[in-house]
């Protein structure tokens, strides 16, 4: 049992028409802590069905909340951050316990999920339309926003509160009502949001949420009419599947997919405040997030100093229980997650890449990985073109800017980019040529809800946070307005 303050945050059932209720089959599907392994509780395994009702709550709550007042969401949905933000602890320890990652991370992935709220609450009473100069006399024209109706969400395990309400704040804000379903590994914790959301006043049906069967949840979303827009977050692979379903009823879409993040380091770089950018970017969620350099190119002149410094940083990182004090890198997800770190940890030194520090898993056993640094990394090792989704840094060198872009370009992906440079020029020639929708410049972290998060290339469309995050979730509207007189 998790230790919590608010008992009921902890809950074994999904939220339909606000009602929290099983599975028809009475079906359950069991969720294991990554540390352990020990189960922690069981969610419904639901199907098509109890999705469709789902739907159909939705739809039938849609009319009251899009007719609410923009001023009228927000204070709904600022109750909702406040409670979020009440209830940290607790959700930052289910996180954990369902998830892996440390408790600190944990807590700040609770203040990070709850500023999408806090942000889109606001956000919501700004929907401006426009009235645009007429082309004709006794004519005008206007400009409207409207939500688009009832969306999906579908979101991942590694952050399981932040990608529920990256979405869910702009939904509710716009006017929209909401399905989502959480990843199987990690439910709780949006359960618990959801617990909070219903604490909060939100109104019946606004927000529903499924756990189970992926396959058949995600079918009944993408088949049905009633369901406008599909929100997801996850693996290019899963989500190319749900663009294809989607073109069925021509439903929007927004897919924040895969990365494989350069992270370039030129000569004249502040190479400490590099290391630090590489700490954050590469290890944060011990290499789980969609944004983590993925790949380290390192100017030849300073590689081997670069390598130095940041294998005395990562040999200071404690791996253990997320839930014990001083971890910083707790368990992988799961052991098929490790399995492919040691894969293509052994394809890069078949091919002479070279162990600086760690090196493959962690005496603790289990999913634990030591952090890993291997120098000498080239473009023919698969995880040059592979997410490594794990705590591996490899150093790849160049000689000269052109050659170091040509490398970060050369993938499909195209989410989030690094380098580290203090000449002016290079800032802006860099900038430009990378090939991706975010690029951190002398910075390793990038995200927050004030910036647009999104992806070009396979990586994804859409953008999630800030203002441009919003009019994911609306329609423009053009009205022509005859017989004005002159
Ligand atoms: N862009 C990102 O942020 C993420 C990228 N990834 C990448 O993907 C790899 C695999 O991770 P994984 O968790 O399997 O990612 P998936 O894309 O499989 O899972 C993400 C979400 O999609 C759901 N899902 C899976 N298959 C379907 C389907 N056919 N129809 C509808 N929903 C579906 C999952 O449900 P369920 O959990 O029930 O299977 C989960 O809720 C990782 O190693 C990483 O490389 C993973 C997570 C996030
Ligand atoms: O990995 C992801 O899916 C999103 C990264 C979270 C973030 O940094 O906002």
């Amino acid at each position: 049992m998790i230790q919590l303050s608010h008992k009921n945050l902890m809950r074994e059932a999904c939220y339909i028409d606000g009602a929290w209720v099983g599975a028809d089959s009475g079906a359950t599907l069991s969720v294991d802590n990554p540390a352990t392994g020990a189960t922690i509780g069981r969610v419904p395994k639901m199907g098509e069905a109890e999705t469709l009702r789902a739907i159909d709550a939705a739809n039938a709550a849609l009319p009251a909340w899009r007719a609410k007042t923009g001023k009228e969401r927000a204070g709904l949905l600022r109750k909702w951050f406040d409670l979020i933000m009440a209830h940290q602890d607790d959700i930052a320890r289910i996180m954990t316990t369902e998830q892996g990652k440390p408790l600190a991370e944990a807590k700040g992935e609770v203040a990070y999920a709850a500023s999408f709220i806090e942000w889109f609450a606001e956000e919501g009473k700004r929907v401006y339309g426009d009235v645009i100069p007429t082309f004709a006399a006794g004519r005008r024209i206007i400009v409207t926003k409207e939500p688009v109706g009832v969306v999906a969400a579908i979101t991942p395990w590694n952050f399981p509160a932040a990608m529920l309400t990256r979405k869910a704040g702009p939904a509710l804000a716009a006017g929209c009502t909401l399905v989502c379903k959480p990843a199987s590994q990690t439910p709780f914790t949006a359960l618990a949001l959801v617990v909070l959301a219903e604490e909060a006043g939100i109104p019946r049906g606004v927000i529903n949420i499924v756990t189970g069967s992926a396959r058949e949840i995600g079918g009944a979303i993408t088949a049905s009419p009633i369901v406008r827009k599909l929100t997801f977050t996850g693996s290019t692979e899963v989500g190319k599947v749900l663009i294809e379903q989607c073109a069925a009823t021509v439903k929007k879409v927004s897919m924040e997919l895969g990365g494989n993040a350069p992270f370039l380091v030129f000569d004249d770089a502040d190479l400490d405040a590099a290391v630090e950018g590489a700490i954050a970017s590469k290890y944060r969620n011990n290499g789980q997030t969609c944004v983590c350099a993925n790949r380290f190119y390192v100017q030849r002149g300073v590689a081997k100093a670069f390598a130095d410094k940041l294998a005395a940083r990562v040999a200071q990182m404690k791996v253990g229980d997320g839930l014990e004090a001083g971890v910083v890198l707790g368990p992988l997800i799961d052991d098929a997650a490790a399995d492919k770190v040691d894969e293509l940890m052994a394809d890069a030194t078949s091919k002479g890449a070279e162990v600086v520090i760690g090196g493959g898993r962690h005496e603790l056993g289990g999913r634990f990985y030591k952090p890993t640094i291997l120098l000498g990394a080239t473009q023919d090792m698969r995880l040059s073109r592979e997410e490594i989704f794990g705590p591996v840094a490899p150093i790849f060198v160049f000689d000269d800017e052109k050659e170091a872009v040509g490398y970060a370009n050369d993938t499909e992906f195209g989410l989030a980019s690094y380098f580290y440079t203090r000449d002016v020029g290079r800032v802006f020639r860099v900038m430009e040529a990378l090939e991706y929708g975010i690029v951190g410049i002398n910075e390793g972290l990038i995200s927050t809800e004030v910036a647009p998060f999104g992806g070009v290339k396979e990586s994804g469309m859409g953008r999630e946070g800030s203002k441009y995050g919003i009019e994911d979730y609306l329609e423009v509207k053009y009205a022509l307005i005859g017989g004005i007189g002159a």
